[in-house]
């Protein structure tokens, strides 16, 4: 099967595809052609207020059903999902211009996972009993209520089942809004859901630029608010939040590091650096672009990147034979672009790429080669801020303090890597660095059963593993007393 990529409307609520042509327009473009492959608008007032209605109406009786009830619906939807594994690929190479060798692997099949996963624990959602003489107290795990997924370009299907799986599992109802950049493939985990069986209303996607986050977040139905994007929309949208005391996920950016000692596997450590950041074309979050690479292997582990990046296929994204794609949008490639520039200015070296590349498309494709600078100090802008484009700056470093102490030099915190074949060094490593996620001897593996998420500005919460159940539902403590109650007077 192929989906066309002009979906039968823009919104799904409460079980059914609503258009409503009265919303700003938000066109859909395939990035390696520029061309407009569906025609969107963004949700109104009235349309945001019927998906959240949608969503309080269906919660109680969601929250209702038990956890395997639960559990069986976003079960079967994971079942689906693999089933249509490639077209869901396709849909998702042609919103993103991801290669479908990338997508094939990386979106559906990890949104499938989410769902299998948190499928299964929603059966195993319980509180505690503690025992007090023969007064007791139970804590019962309660859903919060109706919820709101926002989500970035990136890894559009991922984002949306790695919020909505276990949002559901523990009995809330969700309005999801995806990236107004690649909208088209939530949809299709709406239509997923309801055939697997999930009661209307209780997932819904809403289109619409950051005005429509807003109108979301700030609504006071909402009990929660989980976002994936930017550092400053995060600070926007937990501002929002906190004033209406909801809870928050925030995953947000890095400006991870991935330290390289005398040591390691050159091979592998290359082979992680390029995953850390050429993967998704660098789009990112968890990548590790700053690459600290110990001296005594500095030069053989740039000289082999450099090899090994003439294994570099661009092309056709549904060609799954490419392994390189093109940036998302245009504006996108302007900004990366743009500190390339600021690289090359501040006196970092270039090695690699830099440019857009020949015999690609310039006009319609968003093509940037991938790029390497070496040399690069810690003061530079393209050492601080997080470009989320294929560059990659190395940097040199003699001892293990100096490197910690350089890697965390870093107002986020989102991963970090460390390659040695020391792992008494490794563990000791790990242990300072200031990373919601760690990789010894590889770098950026995040399956569904790991906790994600960053410390310091790249994040509040985290998504994925047990603990998310903690980030998705709440508490309540019920005292039983079993004797007479004591009064002053
Ligand atoms: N930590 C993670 O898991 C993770 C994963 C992917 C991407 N990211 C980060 O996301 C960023 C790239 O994605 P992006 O450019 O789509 O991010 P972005 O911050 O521009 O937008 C994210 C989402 O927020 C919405 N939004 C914007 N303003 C809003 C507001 N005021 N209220 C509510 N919603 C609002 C957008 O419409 C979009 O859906 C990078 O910084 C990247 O590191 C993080
Ligand atoms: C969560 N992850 C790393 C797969 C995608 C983030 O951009
Ligand atoms: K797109």
């Amino acid at each position: 099967m192929t989906y066309p990529t002009q979906p039968e409307a823009s919104h799904f609520i409460d079980g059914a595809y609503v258009e409503d042509d009265s919303g700003a327009a938000l066109p859909v473009i395939y990035p390696a052609t520029g061309e407009t492959i569906a025609d969107l608008h963004a949700a109104t007032p009235a349309l945001i207020d019927r998906a959240l209605a949608a969503a309080k109406r269906a919660q109680p009786a969601w929250a209702a059903m038990t956890g395997t009830e639960r559990g069986r619906i976003l079960r079967r939807a994971a079942d689906i999902m693999r089933e249509r594994n490639r077209a869901l690929s396709e849909l998702e190479t042609k919103d993103t211009g991801k290669p479908l060798q990338e997508t094939l692997v990386a979106d559906a099949t990890s949104g499938a996972d989410a769902l299998e996963y948190f499928g299964g624990l929603a059966a195993t959602l319980s509180g505690e009993h503690i025992q007090l003489g023969d007064d007791f107290i139970y804590t019962r795990r309660e859903a919060l209520g109706v919820t709101v997924g926002i989500g970035a370009w990136n890894y559009p299907t991922q984002i949306a089942c790695w919020k909505a799986a276990p949002a559901l599992a523990c009995g809330n109802t969700m309005v999801f809004k995806p990236s107004e950049t690649t909208p088209l493939c939530a949809l299709k985990v709406a239509e997923i859901l309801k055939e697997a069986g999930l009661p209307d209303g209780v997932f819904n996607v809403v289109q619409g630029y950051g005005e429509v986050g807003a109108g979301l977040v700030e609504d006071e139905r909402v009990a929660k608010v989980s976002l994936t994007g930017s550092v400053p929309t995060g600070r926007r949208v937990y501002a929002a939040a906190a004033s209406g005391m909801k809870s928050v996920t925030m995953e947000l950016g890095g400006k991870s590091p991935l330290v390289i000692f005398d040591d390691a596997n050159v091979e592998d450590a290359v082979s992680a650096a390029i995953n850390a950041n050429f993967y998704s074309t660098g789009q990112v979050c968890s990548n590790g672009t700053r690459v600290f690479v110990q001296d005594g292997i500095r030069e053989a582990f740039l000289a082999r990147l450099s090899e090994r990046l003439g294994g570099v296929k661009m092309g056709d994204p549904l060609d799954e034979a490419t392994n390189f794609g093109p940036m998302v949008s245009a504006r996108q490639r302007e900004i990366v672009e743009g500190f390339i520039a600021r690289g090359r200015e501040e006196g970092a070296r270039l090695v690699a790429g830099g440019g857009r590349p020949t015999g690609m498309s310039d006009e319609n494709g968003y093509w940037v080669e991938p790029t390497v600078f070496a040399d690069v100090t810690d003061e530079m802008t393209i050492a601080r801020e997080e470009i989320f484009g294929p560059v990659m700056s190395v940097f040199g470093f003699a001892t293990e303090e100096e490197a910690l102490e350089r890697a965390n030099a870093t107002i986020y915190g989102l991963s970090a890597g460390v390659f040695t074949r020391d792992l008494a060094r490794a563990h000791r490593f790990v242990g300072k660095l200031q990373a919601g996620s760690c990789w010894i001897n590889t770098y950026n593996l995040t399956p569904v059963e790991a906790p994600f998420g960053g410390m310091k500005m790249s994040g509040v919460g985290r998504e994925n593993g047990q603990v998310a159940i903690e980030h998705w539902s709440q508490l309540k403590t019920v005292y039983v007393a079993m004797g007479e109650v004591e009064a002053p007077y």
